[in-house]
């Protein structure tokens, strides 16, 4: 055989093997999504997203204690609100007494060290179940949807949030949020990540179980992008490069790879984060129960193709799974 046809010297061992990735997954690049509901004492199953739960605020000590002695470093928080009353504005988004607030005051008193993400969105909290504020026909109206949206995400920086990250695609709320974060003192002291490329994706329908936040009329394609579109997914990075967000994020992962690594171009210097959301950890589990593959190995070559990709930072549900796994 030809001396440049042999690859196979330069990964036959294991430790070889794993010098052939540029980066290996870690478990600072994990960020943990969680659900926080408004019954406090709630630990509810969700059917169609496996081993999650609706964790109510007294439960979230004794379900975060042994992740975060196996090295949980962050979460992103989602408010789940099952008994309050919704409204055209999403009033109780930021109620200083509601499952988000409280939760990132309990965890920055219980755990110094875990980086707290809130996700900003007004969709579970409208009467609606729109990510913004309507017009009398149905339509976003831009303006007001992104001034709510900058003072619900400066409110969960003031409970002590240390990343607000706005998942509801208005025009304009990078900048706003910004704006806000800097005149309310907090410029300084809260990331801002942006769910850049967010797609109306198939893929959330688990997610929209968990949080109870399906819109009660028509889509979300007039503000998601949608899935064939690579030049929007562009200009909406580079539009939050310069509107000032921190962290720029590709939403859903393994489908928008090609995504992911244009962004990773379009954006070397941010750390990028994508997230691996509820319908793609969905099939992974649904697709190990057939029998078609192991769960183990499949979580981590999905998760491997997006770090390949160019991802720094990872939302996905199998952080637990992942903690245990990167301990073997
Ligand atoms: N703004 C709502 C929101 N924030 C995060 C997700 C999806 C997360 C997941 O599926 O895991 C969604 C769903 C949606 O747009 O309907
Ligand atoms: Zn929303
Ligand atoms: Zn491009």
């Amino acid at each position: 055989m030809d001396i440049s046809s042999i690859l196979q010297g330069g990964y036959q061992h294991p430790l070889s093997r794993s010098w052939q990735a540029q980066r290996q997954l870690t478990k600072e690049m994990l960020m943990y999504p969680i659900f926080i509901t408004d019954d406090p004492d709630a630990s509810d199953i969700i059917a169609s997203l496996p081993n999650q739960r609706r964790w109510g605020i007294n439960k979230l000590q004794g379900f975060l204690d042994p992740l975060i002695r196996k090295g949980l470093r962050s979460v992103i928080l989602f408010g789940v609100p099952l008994k309050c009353v919704k409204d055209e504005r999403g009033t109780p988004a930021d109620d200083t007494e509601g499952p988000v607030i409280s939760a990132i005051r309990l965890l920055r008193d219980l755990y110094p060290s875990l980086y707290i993400a809130c996700d900003v969105c007004l969709c579970e909290y409208t009467s609606h179940g729109h990510c913004g504020v309507l017009r009398t026909d149905g339509t976003i109206e831009t303006e007001p949807s992104v001034a709510r949206i900058a003072e619900v995400a400066l409110n969960y920086a003031k409970a002590g949030a240390h990343c607000v990250a706005p998942s509801d695609m208005m025009d304009g709320r990078i900048k706003a949020i910004k704006r806000a974060l800097i005149d309310g003192g907090y410029g300084n002291r809260c990331t801002l990540m942006s769910y850049s490329a967010k797609f109306a994706s198939g893929l959330y329908g688990p997610f929209r179980d968990a949080a109870g936040s399906a819109p009660s009329f028509g889509d979300r394609k007039c503000y998601q992008l949608p899935a064939a579109a690579k030049g929007l997914a562009c200009r909406a990075i580079q539009r939050d490069v310069g509107e000032g967000a921190d962290i720029i994020m590709v939403k859903p992962a393994l489908p928008y790879l090609d995504i992911i690594s244009h962004a990773s171009r379009l954006a070397p210097d941010h750390p990028l984060a994508c997230y691996q959301v509820s319908g793609e950890f969905a099939m992974v589990h649904a697709g190990a129960n057939a029998g078609v593959y192991e769960l183990k190995t499949m979580a981590f070559e999905t998760v491997e193709s997006m770090i390949r990709a160019g991802a720094t930072l990872i939302l996905t549900y199998f952080t637990p799974e992942f903690l245990d796994w990167l301990e073997l």
